[in-house]
């Protein structure tokens, strides 16, 4: 006996529509006959995606999600470049723009949203372009190849990486904005000023609070006026400001509509057997503009359809994660301050590391992170569960403290139907039955079976969680290839060995052999990029300060106002009264606003104006203590046997030594240590990168201990007999560290993966240890103070402390 199939209509063949058709087919392959209407020339791509065409980190062809085989292999009639212009809810048909009619049982709208173009004169010239299609981003890249000047209104998600994109493309970009703060609906004015600043580093150009009045020019687009009269020159513009869902034929065919298409926790309209799910659905008040949200309507719209049971769709927390390379943002649920809420803000300003964690009634309703995002998806989970954190410390919400069983025992506890990857809506089950059925074991592996990971990324820690989970001991979560940024497909080791191999000797040289697919690189892979040669080659590398961070650059660091603060190198925290006067002198010479001690044990001051610093030094007569680099900072000293009634050990004189020994010393992350005369550890040497502490016959060596965000208490590594012996050892262990260490990567995170039983093996080998000691010295023998020589060089002091009158 032939079944009777019931006939399902979609309209819209996007990412939400065909989402929820494809998990409809699997729930009840039997129950339909789909027919699909898209209004653009192609099979279902990733929109996503469009971004990574944009900035040539992807092709079209690697963007299609559905191919046409899989419309005709699930017998789907498909009609692409088709738009349906009406809606017969009485006789139950939809009519398309070629006069085709089709008849339906259920009928689902899924027509997204029209990106929303500023009604401006001059609208409507060449080179003025929206960006949400394939066709768009075609327009997009085929204008950069003859124009040179483009801008973006518009600093969203959508504006920001569509400028990117242009400055992968050869293009100058300006971006924008109408308020001060870009990202505005994402971030706080914090992580959006640190945005703005990592963007500029790159090259994007910002004009704030500018209110776009006219479009200039003939038949094409030459330039933007604004409000204020000013005007910027363009020979694109591209309009991201935003999206409207699309409702005309709902709307016409009489459908609830305010103003997306009104639905009710079923997906249902206000005309019985029409649907609506994506970004032209209006749920409880609100319209999605993010593929997550839209996921999980799909999948409760695909059960109810398919007669499974099903909850209600009771609507979604935002996260968000924009895809930029070399710049690390998430903001999830409520992350603005109101009254009733309370905040937990971490603000490193070495790091460039921001957390925001709002919390109500002792559940935490949102999240902003920058500089480091791998805690966002515990965060989320965190607001989706409404985890209860009475009684957790500052650090333990902000850090997973649960040690290595913690990631995977959240994921553990997840629903089978939880969704992993909300960007391509792949859940807890697909990936675990993956991992197991076709035996993956990298993020990779899982990416290229399941799509997982395959577009913002943000979900990359919660897969690799999973992997731990599936597979146990067995996993090694470092095994996968981690590329150092979007830039690059190479990992640290292979850039680290081709400059050795091919003798690359200079940033941009690096770029071109190795075939970056951005040719500027970023922040991320430039100043790495640099800290490699110059470990690699210490004796012939002429350091690129333009691929340093700007404290690095200016060799202080810029404060939120502008000014600078300046901390000489006080050895082992110990002074003297002609030390202390002179300190005293500047300060009120310059008339420095604070002065401060700073936790490493010597003087900060601050408020330093630019023009100030370099006369500033030279009155100082002191070095730099490098209170803004990756190098080493300070050797923190308690006053151990020369004082103490308790030390069996000369701490001061140790310490004092060390910091001589390293000064100046470029390491991949910062570097301090500690010195305690006895076990008590006064100099709390169990959270410092490399902590000494004086014992019984000896002295013992902790590394890899922290005491900021992600606190960690070092592991004994050694213990020697001499103070000769703990230069040597530090020498070796630093050389290491240096050798083999990731940019950025601090010793906690290095001692974690590599273990300290390697490092031991390595430091306490007579000689490996000769070797790295000697390898050490070299790098020594070239250092030179920054100060001094910006107070002996014209040129230093006219480019980067003059200050220019405009
Ligand atoms: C460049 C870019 C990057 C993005 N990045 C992210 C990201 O990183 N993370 C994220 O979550 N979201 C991102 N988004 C948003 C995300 O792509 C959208 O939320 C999602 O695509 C919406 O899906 P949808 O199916 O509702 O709409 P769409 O994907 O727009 O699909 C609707 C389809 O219906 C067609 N259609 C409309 N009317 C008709 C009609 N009458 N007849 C026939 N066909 C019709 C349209 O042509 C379109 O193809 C991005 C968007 C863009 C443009
Ligand atoms: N990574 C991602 O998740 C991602 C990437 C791209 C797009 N998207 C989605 O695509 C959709 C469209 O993105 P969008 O960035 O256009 O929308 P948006 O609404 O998120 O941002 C638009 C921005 O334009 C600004 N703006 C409004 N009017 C302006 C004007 N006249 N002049 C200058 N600025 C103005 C707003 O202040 C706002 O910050 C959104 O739903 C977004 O979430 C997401
Ligand atoms: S660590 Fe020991 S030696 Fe140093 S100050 Fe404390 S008690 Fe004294
Ligand atoms: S959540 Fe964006 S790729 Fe998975």
């Amino acid at each position: 006996m032939t079944v009777t199939k019931e006939k399902l209509v979609l309209v819209g063949n996007g990412m939400a529509g065909v989402n929820a058709v494809e998990h409809l087919l699997k729930l009840a392959p039997d129950k339909y006959e789909v027919t699909i209407f898209g209004s653009e020339p192609h099979p279902n791509y990733n929109r996503i995606l469009l971004s990574y065409v944009l900035s040539g980190e992807s092709q079209m062809a690697d963007i299609v999600i559905h191919p046409y085989e899989w419309y005709a292999n699930n017998h789907i009639t498909l009609y692409t470049n088709q738009t349906v212009t009406s809606i017969d809810t009485a006789g139950q048909t939809v009519t398309s723009d070629k006069g085709l009619t089709v008849s339906y049982d259920k009928l689902i709208l899924a027509t997204g949203s029209n990106p929303f173009m500023i009604p401006l004169p001059g609208v409507d010239k060449e080179g003025v372009m929206a960006y949400r299609t394939i066709r768009d981003c075609e327009n997009m890249m085929a204008a950069a190849k003859k124009y040179k000047k483009a801008i973006v209104i518009g600093g969203g998600l959508l504006g920001l990486e569509a400028a990117r994109g242009f400055l992968n493309l050869g293009m100058q970009v300006d971006v924008v904005h109408i308020v001060d703060t870009i990202m505005d609906r994402q971030l706080d004015r914090t992580a959006s000023k640190m945005l703005q600043a990592a963007l500029e580093e790159q090259g994007i150009n910002f004009l704030l609070e500018k209110q776009s009045a006219e479009i200039l020019g003939g038949k094409r687009v030459t330039g933007l006026k604004f409000k204020d009269g000013t005007v910027a020159e363009a020979d694109l513009i591209v309009m991201a400001v935003g999206i409207r869902p699309n409702v005309a034929i709902a709307k016409e065919a009489g459908i609830a509509c305010d103003p997306g298409i009104i639905v009710n926790d079923y997906l249902q309209t206000s005309v019985s057997n029409v649907y609506a799910v994506g970004e032209c659905a209006m749920h409880r008040g609100v319209a999605y503009g993010l593929v997550a949200p839209l996921y999980e309507q799909g999948a409760v719209l695909a059960k109810h359809l398919a007669g499974v049971d099903t909850g209600p769709y009771e609507g979604s927390i935002l996260y968000t994660k924009l895809k930029v390379s070399g710049v690390d943002v998430f903001s999830g649920g409520k992350f603005v301050d109101a009254e009733g809420t309370k905040a937990i803000r971490i603000h490193d300003e070495f790091t460039g590391v921001y957390k925001k964690v709002v919390i109500q009634d002792n559940k935490i309703i949102g999240a902003v992170l920058f500089g480091d995002t791998a805690d966002g998806t515990r965060l989320m989970q965190m607001i989706r569960e409404e985890t209860d954190i009475s009684g957790m410390g500052k650090t333990a919400i902000l850090t997973d403290t649960s040690g290595g069983g913690g990631a995977a025992s959240t994921v553990a506890d997840m629903k089978d139907d939880a969704i992993i990857c909300g960007c391509n809506g792949v859940t807890k089950g697909t990936i675990c039955s993956a991992i197991k059925d076709q035996g993956l074991t990298t993020v990779d592996e899982v990416k290229n079976c399941t799509t997982a990971s395959r577009s913002c990324g943000g979900c990359k820690p919660l897969v690799s969680d999973l992997l731990a989970f599936t597979l146990g001991a067995s996993y090694d979560k470092h095994a996968a290839k981690e590329s150092i940024c979007g830039c690059t497909s190479h990992t640290r080791d292979e850039i680290v060995a081709a400059i050795r191999e091919k003798g690359l000797s200079h940033v941009r040289e690096v770029m071109n052999v190795l075939a970056w697919k951005n040719e500027e690189g970023c922040s991320k892979c430039r100043p790495a990029l640099n800290y490699y040669l110059g470990m690699i080659s210490p004796e012939t590398y002429k350091d690129d300060s333009t691929s340093r961070f700007v404290n690095e650059r200016m060799h202080a660091n810029i404060q939120k106002d502008g000014t600078y603060s300046v901390v000489p190198r006080i050895y082992g925290g110990v002074t003297n009264p002609t030390e202390l006067k002179r300190i005293a002198e500047v300060a009120e010479q310059f008339n420095v606003p604070t002065v401060k001690f700073t936790g490493g044990q010597r003087l900060d001051l601050l408020g330093v104006k630019k023009e100030d610093l370099t006369a500033m030094w030279e009155a100082l007569d002191m070095p730099s203590g490098y209170a803004y680099g990756k190098a080493l900072r300070t050797v923190k000293t308690c006053v151990g046997d020369t004082f103490c009634r308790f030390g069996t050990g000369d701490a001061m004189g140790v310490g004092i030594e060390l910091e001589k020994r390293f000064e100046r010393l470029n390491t991949p992350a910062k570097v301090k240590l500690a010195v305690s005369g006895c076990p008590r550890n006064c100099a709390e040497s169990g959270i410092k990168d490399l902590g000494i502490v004086s014992v019984d016959g000896g002295w013992e060596l902790y590394a890899g201990g922290n005491g900021g965000v992600k606190v960690r208490v070092g592991d004994l590594m050694s213990t020697v007999k001499t103070e000769q012996e703990i230069i040597e050892y530090t020498e070796a262990y630093l050389q290491y560290y240096r050798e083999t260490g990731k940019y950025g990567e601090r010793t906690s995170e290095w001692v974690h993966r590599l273990g300290i039983d390697h490092i031991r093996d390595v430091v306490e080998n007579a000689e490996e240890r000769k070797r790295l000691c000697a390898r050490m010295d070299l790098a020594l023998s070239v250092m030179q103070d920054p100060w001094k020589q910006a107070i002996e060089s014209k040129k230093i002091q006219r480019d980067l402390y003059e200050v220019v009158e405009l």
